[in-house]
């Protein structure tokens, strides 16, 4: 495996310099294996099965969304606090949440609690363990592997979106000029306060991008099955 170069070393010779362009970098080759995975394909062609899924997405979001509220507990100032607690109240805790409502119903899944897969598990150990730490850039880290790597894999859709709404949502919530505009978001957030991190901080934020994007990669190997 080859070293990573720290931030400031990495920088002097980008062609973009944006401290996310490091971690993106830098995690590879998991976040093209997460954006290219057969399973995303699946969705975008409506041929997935999502029941496995959605089923531990649903896990997932719930912890998610608990960290959003750290994120917004966190946050630098009042504008950055609002634009988050926008997304959680309007995307994660409504649309989305009412999505998975549908979804699982239509799947004769249900909503009540359901038994974690091993990766799932450790993406809540991960989200829990971050949200605990109250510290923004890792908590802001881990959002921003989960959105720009779904902005990712649901940018590569076509219309006409599949019919069959299970599929058709997901990738709806997923892309799209709304959906793209929170991933800037979140990336230019770290792009500011990343650089300025002490190079042990930035290290370990470099490990916490580098663990989550396996993990979204390990939970679409299980979504495979
Ligand atoms: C596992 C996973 N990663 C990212 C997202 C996007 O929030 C999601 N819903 N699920």
């Amino acid at each position: 495996m080859t070293a990573i170069p720290a931030y400031h070393e990495w920088r002097a010779t980008a062609a973009d310099p944006a401290f996310t362009e490091w971690l993106r970098s830098a995690a590879e080759p998991d976040w093209s294996a997460v954006i290219d995975h057969p399973f995303a394909t699946a969705i975008i062609r409506g041929e997935a099965d999502m029941r496995r899924y959605l089923v531990q997405d649903f896990q997932f979001v719930d912890s998610f969304t608990a960290l959003l509220g750290a994120a917004v507990a966190t946050a630098e100032s009042f504008e950055s606090r609002a634009r988050i607690g926008r997304f959680l109240g309007q995307i994660a805790a409504d649309t989305e949440r009412g999505y998975f409502h549908r979804a699982l119903t239509a799947l004769g899944a249900g909503t009540g609690p359901a038994k974690p897969e091993p990766v799932t598990e450790e993406f809540l150990s991960l989200m829990d363990e971050t949200r605990r730490s109250q510290r923004y850039p890792l908590i802001l880290t881990v959002l921003c592997v989960a959105e720009w790597t779904y902005l990712g894999w649901a940018s590569r859709a076509e219309f006409p979106l599949p019919e069959n709404f299970i599929h058709r949502e997901w990738i709806e919530l997923h892309s799209g000029p709304e959906f793209a505009g929170w991933v800037a978001f979140l990336r230019d957030e770290l792009d500011r306060i990343g650089p300025s991190l002490a190079e042990e901080e930035q290290a370990e934020v470099l490990g916490l991008f580098r663990r989550a994007t396996e993990l979204e990669r390990r939970f679409f190997d299980m979504a495979a099955g």
